[in-house]
């Protein structure tokens, strides 16, 4: 395969890969910052060897627009990770199957059933009462002169904002170490997905399972679907006992409407891959997102006056921010575009594939390569973003520029045909979550330390995570 490779095209320029291991130790223990470097060396489209899978890093906007765009149809499957084993994700799951008839068919129930401005309307209600939960919990801290773990109350809030629009239920709740059964699972499970797979970069090693990562991955399933089976039989049980049972605004409602008068392929199995896929996409991302966006606005108490003035002004005092709102905040909206721009939950996006070997820039992209792009690097490239490093959300106010995939100097959502369906949803939330803890509440650091102190170290994994949990002390306005 050496000889064809060499007759169809030069690879794109990369380090020396070692025999074997090839470019795996040059990860380190965060490879966005590793490969940000080396692409500094050897450009924005750059190949590596990871054990025995040839990777592709993307470093600009340029690139990763032919790949996600104009190439779309040609990276438009991923490569399926080893814990995949666990449960059979590429045939079912909505995030690993391949573009074609299933995958179609998932996505067009998320775009039309559940995340539908009309749909998410309609469940609106039911999250604006886990937003007052949030602030029932800031409140009684404000009150005991306690300290908030805002990651903490984010992922709380942000797993009760998805089951509420999702199931009308919490599945999360602050201050209690009863009924954190399926938080802990969703948690257990985000970290298996998260660690680093062996059997990811040396395939050979799938049937051993070294880390036992598809082990503990099964049973985290298991306990997931025992939950998700008990939760849809309920509710088919309540839809079918009586004619006048109460219409539930949730998304698993509208779906079940949908399956019933369409003959479409949703099984039983299928939707409950469907809604852990929505899970595990939507809730550490959405509420990393919040630690993010409140670890710079107490690291800039500047912009934090400028986005709650703004927000006294629109909104007023004493009233609670609604969904609704969003779309006249244009500062809190310039706060979050420059929250994922520099904090992208995913610095890599979801990995793809190249289905075929395919020229970009004249190298060869060899078939089944993975590709990453790299929107970490992209978000602090100083040839696009002026004092990249700086927090300045005053850059979106004046330039017509948004997240939904077509800038392609900031794609924190992805790009293409695979663009994260959630974005509609994940919109909502993150914007609606900060701005309640800052409309409601004044926040001040621990004692003695200065804004600039706060920490803004990343930890790598499936999503980055803040390396040291932003807490602050709420005062009651
Ligand atoms: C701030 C929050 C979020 C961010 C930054 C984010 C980001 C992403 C990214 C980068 C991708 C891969 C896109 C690509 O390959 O081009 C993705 C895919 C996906 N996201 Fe999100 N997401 C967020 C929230 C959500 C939410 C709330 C949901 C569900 C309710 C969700 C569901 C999904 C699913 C199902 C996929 C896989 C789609 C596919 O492969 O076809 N995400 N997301």
């Amino acid at each position: 395969s050496n000889l064809r490779r060499q007759r169809s095209g030069k690879l794109p320029p990369g380090p020396y890969p070692f025999p074997i291991i090839g470019n795996i130790l040059q990860l380190g223990k965060t490879p966005h910052q590793s490969l940000t470097k080396l692409s500094k060396i050897y450009g924005p489209l750059m190949y590596l060897k990871l054990g025995r899978r040839n990777t592709i890093v993307v470093s600009s906007p340029d690139i990763a627009k032919q790949v996600l765009q104009k190439h779309g149809q040609v990276f438009s499957s991923r490569t399926i990770p080893a814990a995949s084993a666990a449960y059979d994700l590429s045939l079912k799951s909505l995030v690993w199957l391949p573009v074609a008839c299933k995958w179609r068919n998932l996505r067009k129930i998320c775009k039309e059933q559940m995340f539908s401005s009309h749909r998410l309307d309609a469940s609106q209600r039911l999250r604006q009462e886990k937003l007052k939960k949030l602030c029932d919990y800031v409140h009684d801290c404000c009150i005991n002169d306690q300290v908030v773990d805002i990651g903490d109350a984010a992922f709380i809030t942000s797993l009760n904002l998805m089951s509420a629009t999702l199931f009308s239920i919490d599945f999360a709740q602050f201050n209690s170490d009863s009924s954190q059964q399926t938080k802990e699972i969703i948690r257990g499970l985000m970290e298996v997905a998260a660690a680093p797979n062996l059997a990811d970069f040396f395939p050979v090693l799938q049937f051993v399972d070294p880390q036992g990562i598809v082990r503990k991955t099964k049973s985290y399933v298991a306990k997931v679907f025992v939950v998700f089976d008990d939760l849809i039989n309920q509710r088919l049980k309540s839809r079918g006992g009586s004619l006048d049972h109460p219409v539930k605004n949730d998304l698993l409602e509208a779906i079940l409407d949908h399956s019933q008068t369409n003959e479409s392929e949703l099984t039983f199995d299928v939707l409950k891959h469907l809604l852990l896929d929505l899970f595990l996409a939507g809730t550490d991302t959405t509420s990393i997102t919040v630690e993010w966006a409140m670890t710079e606005l107490l690291r800039n108490p500047e912009k934090m006056s400028k986005a709650k003035n703004e927000l006294m002004t629109v909104v007023g005092r004493n009233k609670q921010v609604e969904e609704s709102d969003i779309s006249r905040l244009p500062y809190l909206q310039s706060v979050i575009k420059e929250t994922l721009r520099y904090h992208s939950p995913g610095p890599f996006l979801i990995p793809r594939k190249a289905e075929v070997d395919i020229k970009i820039n004249g190298y060869t992209i060899p078939k089944d390569a993975q590709i990453l792009v790299n929107v970490w690097a992209i978000g602090r490239d100083s040839n696009i973003w002026l004092n990249p490093d700086s927090f300045e959300p005053e850059r979106f106010l004046d330039r017509e520029i948004d997240f939904t995939g077509r800038d392609f100097e900031l794609i924190p959502f992805g790009s293409g045909r695979r663009i994260c369906p959630g974005l509609p949803l994940a919109y909502r939330m993150v914007h609606i979550m900060v701005a309640t803890l800052i409309h409601n509440f004044d926040w001040k650091l621990e004692q003695g330390m200065k804004p600039k102190e706060v920490d803004i170290n990343e930890k790598f994994g499936l999503s980055l995570q803040k390396a040291v949990p932003l807490k602050a002390f709420p005062v009651k306005l």
